[in-house]
């Protein structure tokens, strides 16, 4: 992280109850038939909506796109399967979740290969807001958020400094 950058650490309590948040405002956007989490981040907010909004069918695109904070190409590992591409064909709705938009690199990628379906995150940033239907919380582009599974406890020194 550079020195300039924000840091915005999400517990696990927080994380939880903006996925719920989310799972109250894609209440109002009509059911949906699947739920499409971009693994691996959209994995924990997707298993909170689908249990929310009681959908059954949850499937996995699996996308890299940074090596830590390190930005790259937008791998795609694990395309979607078959039969949830078919319930989009058939007119069914489908919802994309993912845990973040940040330059919408990822996003974009996933976006087309489900051109018709709702595309919700818990957080986003400016350059990928557009890419979403639906999110909770923007922070700045500055900002790197750390989400719990990449959080330990740890000692924090004084806001006054020092070190006890
Ligand atoms: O809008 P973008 O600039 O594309 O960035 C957002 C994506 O980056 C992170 O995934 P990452 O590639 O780090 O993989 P992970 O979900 O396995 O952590 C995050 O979970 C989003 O999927
Ligand atoms: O701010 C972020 N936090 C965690 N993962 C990310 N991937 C892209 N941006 C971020
Ligand atoms: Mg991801």
């Amino acid at each position: 992280m550079s020195d300039n950058q924000k840091s915005f650490p999400v517990s696990w309590d927080q994380f939880h109850r903006d996925s719920r948040a989310l799972a109250w405002r894609l209440m109002g956007q009509g059911g949906f038939d699947a739920v499409v989490a971009i693994a691996r981040g959209g994995l924990v907010p997707a298993a909170i909506v689908a249990r929310e909004l009681n959908i059954r069918v949850v499937e996995t695109v699996a996308v890299k796109s940074y090596d830590h904070q390190a930005q790259g190409q937008v791998q795609v590992l694990k395309q979607i399967s078959k039969p949830v591409l078919d319930v989009a064909a058939n007119g069914g709705r489908v919802l994309i979740v993912d845990d973040l938009v940040d330059t919408g690199a990822t996003a974009r990628a996933v976006r087309d290969m489900l051109p018709g379906a709702h595309f919700a995150t818990v957080y986003a940033k400016p350059k990928g807001r557009e890419m979403v239907d639906t999110f909770i919380t923007e922070v700045s582009q500055d900002t790197w958020i750390f989400f719990p599974w990449d959080l330990d406890v740890a000692y924090a020194a004084p806001i006054s400094g020092g070190t006890d």
